[in-house]
């Protein structure tokens, strides 16, 4: 039996990349499509972001607050905060703002950016902000980097930003300094100005107050929409808030909270979440949290192994955590007391190496011979979990069924893909927490039927998790408005 740390579940960060890039190509292109509030408060998907979306990303801010009040606890829960939307032309003509986005987007090795999707998501807010005559500082951090390093500029960065708001953005080679205080200073009102890679000092990640007073000293005011980043406490997303008053959430920020939190605290009912990945280990917050909630929880992915052989199953050389079948059994009793309808996959796809061109074949659940393993959920599996979501109104979705990245062990995670979508288009609330799942989707190009589609992988788990994200936290209360 392979342990979990053994074993050889992952692909190389690169083919996972490439996957991504190839479905992020396909999607690049698609506009903006489903009707209704859910669909309303997706980011603009078209390349030409116009005046007109602009509009319509404050009135959709403001129906969603109001769909939020209607919806009590949901509107505690996610629109607490200062919104961008909140800020008048009075309170931003003329005036410099600092607008932390999440532009951590993938470059190959040529920099070219091979999923632009996060820049496309950060361009309602300063769209905003420029239409209403503002200065807008725009910080990001790029990559992990240890000092200055030039493969992780965001010079790449700016091209395609000034395509999408149609105007040139101009670019520092710092983020805090003389230099900058310059180029800022020199910026017209409706101008962009965005900084060098902020993770360039390692005071960002150290959240040093001193460095976050540089960087607040060469703004009025500060929007955080920066979702991506947002469970990160660092110096442009928690520390400089402590300088720039007001500090209100972007659109972005707003809408994650909104499906993230709102959605699934206050699920339209029945609501099924679909958690799948490669150990359980990694999933336990989420899992625990969404027994809280849901109706129905399908699990899948390599995960599901330490639940058979928690139950005396034989698993072959499937994935395992010998550590957690306490864990596994523990979960199994905690949905039986919840009253939560937990399904594991009936059968699954096993194959004789963990390789794209494995010998496979189909067996039931509970026969799963010595020297095979699990890679894929079966048919029969699909078939159920297909009949479970064709009852819900509400559908989670983090982690995918099964190593989709080898066409041979996808369909599973595809069939899931496919029956979000189908059902999306009747009416059901569909979002996407992030990480691999997103890439899945994106793959299946159905990306943009989806109601939510996360552009956070670890903020979008802490926050299925039940935790706070610092950056969120760190905002100006919205003012209470009585109805
Ligand atoms: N049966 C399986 N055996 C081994 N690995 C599996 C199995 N099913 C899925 N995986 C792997 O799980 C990985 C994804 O797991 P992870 O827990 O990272 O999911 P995620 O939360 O969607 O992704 P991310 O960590 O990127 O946010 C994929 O690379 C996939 O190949
Ligand atoms: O890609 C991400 O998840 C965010 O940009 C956060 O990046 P980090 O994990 O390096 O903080």
């Amino acid at each position: 039996m392979a342990s979990a740390a053994a074993h050889p579940t992952s692909l190389s960060i690169a083919a996972r990349a490439a996957t991504r890039a190839a479905a992020a190509a396909a999607a690049a292109a698609t506009p903006l499509r489903r009707g209704g509030l859910a669909a309303a408060c997706q980011p603009a998907r078209s390349l030409a972001f116009t005046a007109a979306d602009a509009r319509l990303a404050v009135h959709v801010a403001s129906r969603c607050r109001q769909a939020s009040s209607a919806r009590g606890t949901r509107a505690v829960a996610t629109m607490a905060k200062k919104s961008v939307g909140d800020l008048t032309e009075a309170d931003l003509e003329g005036k410099r703002v600092f607008v932390r986005a999440d532009l951590n987007v993938p470059l190959d090795e040529n920099q070219n950016i091979t999923d632009d999707t996060r820049i496309r998501a950060a361009v309602p807010t300063i769209q905003y902000l420029i239409g209403k005559g503002a200065k807008v500082i725009l910080s990001s951090h790029l990559g992990r980097p240890k000092g200055v390093t030039p493969k992780f500029s965001l010079a790449p960065i700016v091209p395609r930003l000034s395509e999408l708001l149609g105007i040139q953005v101009q670019k520092a080679d710092d983020c805090i300094g003389p230099e900058v205080e310059k180029l800022v200073s020199a910026l017209p009102n409706g101008g962009v100005c965005l900084l060098e890679n902020v993770r360039f000092y390692k005071e960002e990640e150290k959240n040093d107050p001193e460095f976050a007073q540089k960087l607040a000293s060469l703004a009025d005011l500060y929007v955080n929409d920066a979702f991506g980043t947002a469970h990160r406490a660092h110096a442009s997303t928690e520390g400089v808030t402590k300088f720039l008053k007001p500090s209100a959430a972007g659109f972005l920020l707003q809408k994650e909270l909104d499906y993230l939190v709102g959605a699934v605290s206050s699920p339209k009912r029945p609501f099924a979440a679909i958690v799948g990945g490669s150990k359980v280990s990694s999933k336990i917050g989420v899992i625990e949290s969404l027994l809280e909630k849901c109706d129905i929880l399908l699990l899948g992915g390599g995960m599901i192994f330490t639940f058979y052989k928690a139950q005396g199953l034989s698993v072959g050389s499937s994935l395992v955590e010998e550590d957690k079948l306490e864990l596994a059994t523990s979960l199994l009793a905690k949905a039986k007391e919840k009253g939560v309808s937990l399904m594991l996959p009936t059968d699954v796809v096993i194959a004789d190496k963990f390789a794209p061109d494995a010998n496979s074949q189909i067996v039931p659940a509970s026969s799963i011979p010595d020297g095979w393993m699990g890679l894929d959920i079966g048919p029969d599996s699909i078939a159920s979990f297909n009949a479970a979501l064709d009852t819900t109104q509400t559908i989670i979705w983090n982690g995918p069924m099964g190593v989709f990245e080898f066409d041979k062990f996808a369909v599973g995670t595809e069939a899931v893909a496919k029956k979000l979508a189908e059902l999306s288009g009747k009416g059901v609330t569909t979002i996407i927490g992030g990480g691999d799942s997103v890439a899945a989707v994106e793959k299946v190009g159905v990306a943009d039927v989806m109601s939510h589609i996360s552009t956070g992988g670890g903020a979008s788990l802490e926050l299925l998790e039940g935790k706070e994200l610092p950056g969120v936290v760190a905002l100006d209360e919205a003012v209470p408005v009585t109805v």
